[in-house]
């Protein structure tokens, strides 16, 4: 195979054009898009497919960053794309859905996807991910579809990146800057916004020198720049060094946010609320179910990642107890290792808490994929002994056949629509037999003087009667121990 050979020689393209305003998430649950159909060709070990999927920019979205740190990481432009896979095991099947995947993430953050190619190869190559014959084509695919940015469904070296990028006289990006990129985008509070920081710095080290001058000029920003700057190999160094030291200002900064987020956790543990944490693939309908559970308006988006930052609800089960109920960041896929790592923080929250509710996108053609990935996060963070209860959604969308499958091998599941309200009702039953119960029954007559202890006990307990006498509120109530503490001077004195 010689550089010189054309792509349309042996790369069969899928003439395929999506309707104007077609999603990514459409284009995943679009079997045809990606998938074998007639156009898989063989090409000795060689396997290449591309398809032209006019996906339109998601309106909203912007790429453009905003100001992060004062040291920006970068400003990619992630403007006309083509994604770039090497499939090395499993089905073909199973290579599309990463690139379709790696398609939606694109499209995400806010990239028009114009092309995707498949190599099948043993392993990556070393020098150039995909082999360099293909990396001239793919150099021609860039020329005839006018894309600026090369995106590869992988984690690349930094001396992949700067091969590639050599061959393809593009930007390459690999897909932890993309995932890094839309974390930027849509981090929210101060904690997330410096863990995302800290991240993409940790990402970028390594890869100063790749990025060339222009990363130097961006990390080196405007003031300073020019004191700073001397021959390449200088400035890098001074680059690294003050990322070294930013970082280790963020880190002390994370820790200590760490502390204010603890204290306001041990508050909630020390009032014995029981806690909920909604876990789950991104787009699996998360917020939406947070939304349905307690009415809370939290930003629902039909894109990947619209929630970052966990956030914690009240709620209240059918028979009356207070929980909290917290979303978090949605999992996805090779979640590159120092993001599961900056991401910690919402899963402790999973980890700590006494349910999860793992939600999962009953509407995708392989739910099990999504739930095995998040299982295997949820085991890194050690939260493996929180009982779960699988909440498969989208029912209105899904495939009977799938939720059948789905509600038979996972014991512990439920069918709901978070849409249409179907099954939510069951579920908010079934949290509630599922929380665990308060540990002390008490009888206590409650002086009307006291009326915030009735409160109380309605709120965090459970109240099996409840009786107006004249002296006072007469209970019979299961509370956790604090609230036995205080009503234990109000236990009427056994008579004789
Ligand atoms: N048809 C249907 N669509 C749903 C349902 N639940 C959620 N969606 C849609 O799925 C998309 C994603 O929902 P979100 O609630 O933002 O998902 P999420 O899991 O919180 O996503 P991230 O925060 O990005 O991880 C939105 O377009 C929702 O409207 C459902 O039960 N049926
Ligand atoms: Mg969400």
């Amino acid at each position: 195979m010689t550089s010189s050979s054309s792509p349309s020689q042996d790369t069969k393209r899928l003439a395929h054009t999506y309707p104007e305003g077609l999603r990514a998430d459409a284009l995943m649950e679009e079997d045809v898009a990606w998938s074998n159909g007639n156009g898989a060709e063989w090409d000795g070990d060689q396997f290449d497919r591309s398809d032209r999927a006019a996906l339109r920019r998601v309106v909203g979205l912007s790429t453009e960053l905003e100001d992060v740190t004062e040291v920006e990481y970068r400003q990619l432009r992630l403007e006309r794309v083509v994604l770039v896979g090497v499939w090395t095991t499993g089905t073909a099947r199973d290579a599309e859905n990463s690139l379709a995947e790696l398609a939606a993430l694109a499209e995400t953050a806010g990239a028009l996807v114009l092309d995707g190619v498949i190599q099948r190869r043993d392993k990556p190559d070393p020098a150039t991910y995909i082999g360099s014959g293909k990396a001239q084509e793919l150099r021609e695919i860039v020329l005839e579809t006018g894309a600026d940015t090369v995106i590869c469904d992988g984690e690349l070296s930094p001396g992949q990146l700067i091969q590639l990028e050599d061959v393809a006289k593009v930007k390459v990006i690999d897909r932890t800057a993309l995932i890094l990129d839309i974390f930027a985008q849509h981090a929210k509070s101060r904690e997330g916004k410096a863990q995302v920081a800290l991240a993409q710095m940790q990402y970028m080290l390594p890869r100063l020198r790749g990025w060339g001058q222009s990363l130097s000029r961006q990390m080196g920003g405007g003031r300073g720049g020019l004191a700073t700057r001397g021959p390449g190999e200088t400035k890098i160094e001074t680059d690294r060094r003050r990322i070294r030291e930013k970082m280790a200002k963020m880190r002390r900064e994370i820790a200590e946010m760490k502390t204010g987020r603890e204290v306001k956790r041990q508050e909630r543990r020390r009032h014995k609320v029981p806690s909920v944490a909604i876990a789950g693939y991104t787009n699996a309908g998360k917020s939406s179910l947070l939304n349905r559970l307690t009415g809370a308006g939290v930003l629902v988006e039909n894109a990947l990642f619209a929630t970052l930052d966990p956030t914690v609800r009240r709620a209240e089960t059918p028979s009356g107890r207070l929980y909290t109920l917290t979303d978090t960041v949605g999992f996805v896929r090779h979640l590159p290792h120092h993001l599961v790592e900056a991401f910690r923080s919402t899963m402790e929250e999973v980890g700590d808490a006494d349910l999860i509710l793992h939600v999962v996108d009953g509407s995708h053609p392989v739910p099990e994929e999504q739930l095995a990935a998040v299982r295997e996060v949820i085991r890194d963070v050690g939260a493996t002994d929180v009982p779960e209860i699988v909440v498969i959604n989208k029912a209105d969308l899904a495939d009977p056949l799938v939720l059948q499958r789905l509600l038979r091998v996972e014991k512990h599941s439920i069918a709901v629509s978070a849409r249409t309200g179907k099954g939510i009702d069951e579920l908010l039953a079934l949290i509630d037999s599922e929380l665990p119960r308060p540990s002390v029954e008490i009888e206590a007559l409650v002086p009307y003087t006291r009326g915030k202890l009735v409160a109380r006990a309605h709120d965090e307990g459970e109240v099996i009667s409840e009786e107006h006498t004249p002296e006072g509120t007469l209970l019979k109530v299961r509370v956790h121990e604090e609230l036995a503490a205080e009503l234990t001077p109000y236990v009427p004195a056994p008579l004789a």
